[in-house]
Parts: structure tokens; C-alpha cells; sequence
């Protein structure tokens, strides 16, 4: 579902912007929301959701808010109410409990992360 906004805003370049919507919602227990950036607003003028995606819990009853940021280095965006600004997703989420152990079982990735498994040519493991 596409999520509008309520207010006229301009966001010059590298600001952003936290907009109303006028929509709330009752998601069912166990689904989440997600606000995602217009793919069309993004690659045309560089606008996207700063937490995105955003999440709105089930159990919240406010109003849906976009904290929008303008990437764009040189191009203010301007937005009028009404425009469609975000899209709402609604996924279903596990709800799990928790519980604190003292070691994890061992998996071929193991404790690897951020570029360890390479792929470009800034990510080469340090000492090679
Ligand atoms: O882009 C967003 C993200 C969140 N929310 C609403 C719905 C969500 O259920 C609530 C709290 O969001 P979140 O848990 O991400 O915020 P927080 O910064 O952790 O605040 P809180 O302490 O209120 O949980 O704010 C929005 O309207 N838009």
C-alpha cells in the first residue's frame, strides 16, 4: 500500500524529514509493517526512507510516520500533500522466545562477516 504524505515539504539536499501520513493501522499479532522507499523517487531524485525499512509493530496504534532524507547532493525535493511518498508492506514475522545459552553451534560461515567472503577487491582479508 502506497503511504502519502500529509504535509507540503521541501527537503533540500542531504536533509531529511519526518512526515505524517494520516494513516494508523491494527496489524494482526504476529505480522509486521515495513516502510520501503519509492523505487521511482529514489533513482529520480534521491529520496528515501532513513530507517528503512521502517517497522511498525503490531501492537502500535498511532499514526504511521516516514523519516524521508533527500540523498541528492545538489537537488532540493519538493513534496505536496497527497503526494505518495513510501509503500507499506505487511509480512508475517516469527515470534520467538528467546533463550540465553553459553556457546552456538558451529556453521560453515562461523563468526564471518562484513566482506569476508570477498567479492570485490576492497574486501581482501587483512595480512593477504
Ligand atoms: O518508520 C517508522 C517507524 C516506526 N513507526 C512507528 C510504528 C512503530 O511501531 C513505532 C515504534 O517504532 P520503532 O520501534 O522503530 O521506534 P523506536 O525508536 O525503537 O521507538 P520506541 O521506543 O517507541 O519503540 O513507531 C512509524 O510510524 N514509522
Amino acid at each position: 500500500m502506497d503511504l502519502c504524505t500529509t504535509v507540503d515539504v521541501t527537503i533540500e539536499p542531504g536533509r531529511r524529514a519526518l512526515v505524517g501520513t494520516g494513516i494508523a493501522v491494527a496489524l494482526p499479532v504476529g505480522t509486521v509493517g515495513l516502510i520501503h522507499p519509492r523505487s521511482g523517487l529514489a533513482a529520480k531524485y534521491g529520496l528515501s526512507v532513513v530507517n528503512t525499512p521502517g517497522t511498525v509493530d503490531a501492537g502500535y496504534r498511532g499514526e504511521i510516520k516516514v523519516c524521508l532524507i533527500n540523498h541528492d547532493p545538489d537537488r532540493a525535493v519538493e513534496l505536496r500533500r497527497g503526494d505518495r511518498i513510501a509503500q507499506l508492506l505487511v509480512q508475517r514475522v516469527e515470534l520467538v522466545d528467546f533463550v540465553e545459552v553459553g556457546s552456538l553451534d558451529d556453521t560453515s560461515r562461523g563468526a564471518g562477516g562484513y566482506g569476508s567472503s570477498g567479492g570485490h577487491a576492497g574486501l581482501v582479508k587483512e595480512g593477504s
